[in-house]
C-alpha cells in the first residue's frame, strides 16, 4: 500500500505522522511546493520510527509527482489555512486553484488513487474535483464530519463529564460554521439518549460550540487546528486501506440521498476498500432534514463561485 500526502504543512504533516505510526502503508509519500520541506519533515518522522516502534517509509517530495506514482489513496490539504476573523469560504480564491491542479498532477502518476480532499472550503474543494477530474464519485471523499464528530462529542464530554469514548455522535451537512448539523437528537452515552442527561439549553450550546469549533482553535493558536484534523484523516484513510467499512460522516456527491442532487455535502457513509461505498439513512425528521437543505443551498452558492474562477467548473 502506498499512500501520498500532498501538503506537508500543520495537517499534512499530521496525517503523514499518524498514518505512519499506524502502519497503515509501506510507503507514505509527502509533497509540497516549499522546497525542502516535506523532505525535512518526512525525514525526522522518520527518525521516530526506531522510538515509537513502526517500519512505514516516508518519503519527501518538492514537487515532484513521479515519486507519488502508484499511490493507492492521496491526501489533499495544500492550500492556505484560515487565520482568526476568516471563514474557510474566503479560501475559495487561493484554494480552487490548487487543489485541482494538484488533482491533475496526482492522477497523471496514480490514475486509480482514492483521493480524500482536506484543503478549505471542504465541501466545494471536493466537488471541484469531483466535477474537474470526472472520476468515479466513490473514489472523492472529503474529510470533514468525522473531525466535526470528534468535536461534537468533545463538547459532549466536558457537559456529561464522562469520557468521550462513551459518546457517540455524529455531524452531518456542510463543514462551515453555519453549515455544520450535530445530531443531538441521535448522540448517546452507551446507548442512552444525551437528552436524558442534558437539558434543552445545554445541548443548543454543545450544538454551537461544535460548529465554531474550528474557529475557537483558530482564535486560539492564530492559524487553524491540526492534531484533530491529521488523526481525522488518518482514520478515514485506515478505513480504506484495511477496507473496515466503517460508517463515518464524509463529504460525497449527492444524487437524490438526503433530498439532495449534483453537490458535495457531509452525509454517513460506509468506508471501504473502494472508498465510499454506500450512503446510509438516518431518517432524518423534518427540522433536521430543513437544516440539512439550508446547508446544502449555503455550500450550492459557493460551488456556483466555482464558474467565476475561470476552472472550467
Ligand atoms: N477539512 C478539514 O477538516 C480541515 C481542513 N483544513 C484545511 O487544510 C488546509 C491546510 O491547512 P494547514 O496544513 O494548517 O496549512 P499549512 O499552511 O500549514 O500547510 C499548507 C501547505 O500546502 C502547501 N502548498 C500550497 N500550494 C501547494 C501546491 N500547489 N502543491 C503542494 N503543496 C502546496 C504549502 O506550501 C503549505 O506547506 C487549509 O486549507 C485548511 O483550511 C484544516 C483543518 C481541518
Ligand atoms: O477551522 C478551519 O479553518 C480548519 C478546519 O476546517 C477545522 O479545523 O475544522
Amino acid at each position: 500500500m502506498k499512500i501520498t500526502v500532498v501538503g506537508a504543512g500543520a495537517v499534512g504533516a499530521t496525517t503523514a505522522d499518524n498514518i505512519a505510526r499506524r502502519e497503515l502503508a509501506e510507503e507514505v509519500v509527502l509533497l509540497d511546493i516549499k522546497e525542502g520541506l516535506s523532505e525535512g519533515k518526512s525525514l525526522d518522522m522518520f527518525q521516530t520510527a526506531t522510538l515509537l516502534g513502526f517500519d512505514t517509509k516516508l518519503t519527501g517530495s518538492t514537487n515532484n509527482y513521479e515519486k507519488t506514482a502508484g499511490s493507492d489513496v492521496v491526501v489533499i490539504t495544500s492550500g492556505l489555512p484560515r487565520k482568526p476573523g476568516m471563514t474557510r469560504e474566503e479560501l475559495i480564491g487561493t484554494n480552487a486553484n490548487i487543489v485541482k491542479g494538484v488533482a491533475q498532477n496526482i492522477l497523471q502518476h496514480s490514475p486509480d488513487a482514492i483521493l480524500i480532499i482536506v484543503s478549505n472550503p471542504m465541501d466545494t474543494m471536493t466537488y471541484l474535483t469531483l466535477k474537474s477530474l470526472g472520476l468515479p464519485k466513490n473514489r472523492v471523499i472529503g474529510m470533514g464530519g468525522i473531525l466535526d464528530s470528534a468535536r461534537f462529542k468533545t463538547y459532549l464530554s466536558f457537559a456529561l463529564n464522562c469520557p468521550p469514548n462513551d459518546i457517540h455522535g455524529t455531524v452531518i451537512g456542510g463543514h462551515g460554521d453555519t453549515t455544520m448539523i450535530p445530531l443531538t437528537r441521535l448522540a448517546t452515552r452507551n446507548g442512552v439518549p444525551v437528552s436524558q442527561f442534558l437539558d434543552a439549553d445545554t445541548l443548543k450550546k454543545v450544538a454551537a460550540d461544535t460548529m465554531v469549533g474550528g474557529a475557537t482553535l483558530t482564535g486560539l493558536i492564530g492559524t487553524s487546528a491540526w492534531y484533530a484534523p491529521g488523526a481525522a484523516t488518518a482514520l478515514l484513510v485506515e478505513s480504506i486501506v484495511r477496507d473496515q467499512k466503517h460508517i463515518f460522516p464524509c463529504c460525497v456527491y449527492l444524487e437524490g440521498e438526503y433530498g439532495q442532487s449534483d453537490i458535495c455535502l457531509g452525509v454517513p457513509v460506509v468506508i471501504g476498500k473502494n472508498g465510499w461505498e454506500s450512503i446510509v439513512d438516518y431518517q432524518l425528521n423534518e427540522d433536521e432534514q430543513a437544516a440539512f437543505n439550508k446547508s446544502a443551498d449555503a455550500v450550492r452558492n459557493m460551488n456556483n463561485v466555482l464558474s467565476t474562477l475561470e476552472l472550467g467548473v
